[in-house]
């Protein structure tokens, strides 16, 4: 393939300057709107550089099904530098990240037995308790909102991956797990990979050096990495050596297997965690993406609970059997992945050899980014793509398209492995508190409504940042007594 490159060209892309590429056309605060700018350019497969990074961008979803899902064989890699970034912060447990190899497939299948379709069918009566559970907590501490996302959607995980129950608050278990990722978020960015890509060698510099702050950040975050990875699988271990444990991704992977297979268990003890750090910021952000869209959008509200209220009536809370009558709930749940998604760039992939497409060359290694934000501002399939509008989602004769968005979970080999318990995290969570409350804009002393004015956290995964507004409960003279009588 090397030298096929004299007669075949990368793909289109703007022009990099020496040495540091094309870092100053991104912006860092939302790099997937200078990605989908360049796609309005050159088309939606782009070619750049960053410093010493060749990074090949797909704007579209004909082009990433085609490329990651008919050619994933050559494009389920992830990049060396993301890796090592990962591995030098003490993440090498990290199922997202690791190289595509037999111990990734070892981590898939375990992620396989426990999340798949059929499998998540079993957790839906747990995920709509705790929906019940985020309830109360909504009702009795409505300001802390994003908090008791963080906890609902922690606490699924816990209960499907450990068989453990947190408490609702100051759990020692999530808060060293909490602690990790904090940690990890904070430290494990891009230019943070791009500066140990191109300076390898500082990741042995002593952590006494002058200037060496960095490192023992590191040293901090390899330590909280791995009480992260123990805890949890300690209580699982002593739970089921006293005959308590509950069944639980880890107790089915561990009785499936001999123990003593060190490899195994190893990677029942890494993908467990993985399925904590992976699910449940995205689950708790994407519950803030809807709540904001109900605060911006009171009229899809209200069409929303109108829906509900002919479906459930007014005295029972609405559950996984609903679902299929509930269709326009379920196009503001595809509008919210879709509005806002999570993760907008995914989890870059790697390409494991050069090859050719359309006749462009994508070189071996080179980072390959998933445009999901521009895939969710297709203007030939979404109209005015930056309004919050579920009605998208039907046909002319009134019926849901075949557009679930599935795209916001990735694609190809790589596909998110939780996407079935996050879909019903999500859903079971939303429409519970469609069911409940009046989500509206707080007011000021006068009475007038404040504004909210939305606005991102750039990283990996993204969300708004906190806004306030109010959870008002649709029936006269609630109570958290009252609530759970209807349970
Ligand atoms: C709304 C919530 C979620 C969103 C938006 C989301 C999104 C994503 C995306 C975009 C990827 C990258 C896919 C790719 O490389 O093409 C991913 C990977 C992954 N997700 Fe999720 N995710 C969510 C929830 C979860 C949950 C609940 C779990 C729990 C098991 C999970 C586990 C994983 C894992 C293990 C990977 C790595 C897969 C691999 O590299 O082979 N995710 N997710």
């Amino acid at each position: 393939w090397p030298s096929r490159r004299k007669h075949t060209p990368f793909p289109p892309g703007p022009k990099p300057l020496p040495i540091v590429g094309n870092i100053l056309g991104i912006n860092p605060g939302a790099p997937w709107v200078s990605y989908t700018e360049w796609g309005k350019t050159y088309g939606e497969l782009v070619y750049s550089r960053i410093l010493n990074q060749e990074i090949i961008i797909i704007n579209s979803e004909e082009l990433a099904r085609d490329l990651l899902e008919r050619r994933s064989s050559n494009y389920s890699d992830r990049p060396e530098i993301i890796r090592m970034t990962n591995d030098f912060f003490g993440w090498s447990f990290n199922t997202v990240m690791i190289p595509y190899s037999n111990r990734w497939r070892l981590h898939r299948r375990l992620f396989h037995q426990a999340f798949r379709a059929e499998a998540a069918l079993s957790y839906r009566p747990m995920q709509i308790r705790k929906a019940r559970e985020l309830l109360v907590n909504l009702l009795e501490a409505p300001v802390d909102f994003p908090a008791h996302f963080k906890t609902y959607s922690a606490s699924v995980i816990m209960s499907i991956v450990y068989g453990y129950e947190p408490a609702p608050r100051d759990d020692p278990i999530i808060s060293i797990v909490e602690r990790a990722v904090d940690l990890a978020i904070e430290s494990i960015r891009p230019e943070v990979a791009a500066f140990l890509g191109l300076f390898p060698f500082v990741r042995y510099v002593p952590s006494w050096l002058p200037g060496a702050s960095f490192k023992r950040t590191a040293l901090r975050s390899q330590k909280y990495a791995g009480d992260m990875v123990d805890a949890p699988f300690q209580y699982v271990e002593k739970s089921m050596d006293a005959g308590t444990a509950i069944p639980s991704m880890v107790t089915d992977s561990l009785r499936r297997v001999s123990t003593d297979d060190e490899k195994y268990s190893q990677a029942v003890r890494e993908s467990s965690v993985t399925a904590f750090a992976a699910g449940s910021e995205t689950t708790a952000s994407t519950l803030l993406v809807f709540i904001l869209a109900m605060v911006l959008y009171p009229e899809v509200q209200q069409r929303a609970q109108a829906e509900l209220n002919s479906v459930l009536g007014t005295d029972r809370l609405p559950n996984f059997e609903d679902r299929a009558s509930l269709p326009y709930v379920e196009a503001v749940y595809r509008e919210t992945l879709r509005w806002f998604p999570t993760a907008p760039l995914g989890v870059p992939h790697a390409t494991t050899n050069a090859d050719v497409y359309n006749g462009y060359f994508i070189p071996q290694g080179a980072t390959i980014i998933t445009n999901t934000w521009a895939m969710t501002r297709n203007e030939a399939k979404y109209l005015s793509p930056e309004d919050f509008c579920p009605e998208r989602f039907f046909t002319a004769s009134g019926e849901l398209n075949d557009d679930t968005v599935n795209y916001a979970f990735g694609a190809g080999r790589r596909i998110c492995a939780g996407r079935y318990i996050a879909d019903a995290s999500v859903w079971s969570a939303m429409v519970s508190i469609l069911a409940t409350f009046n989500i509206t804009k707080c007011k000021d002393e006068q009475g007038n409504e404040l504004p909210v004015n939305p606005k991102w956290v750039a990283g990996v995964t993204t969300r708004p940042y906190d806004f306030q507004c109010n959870f008002v409960p649709r029936f006269s003279g609630l109570t958290a007594e009252k609530l759970t009588q209807m349970f």
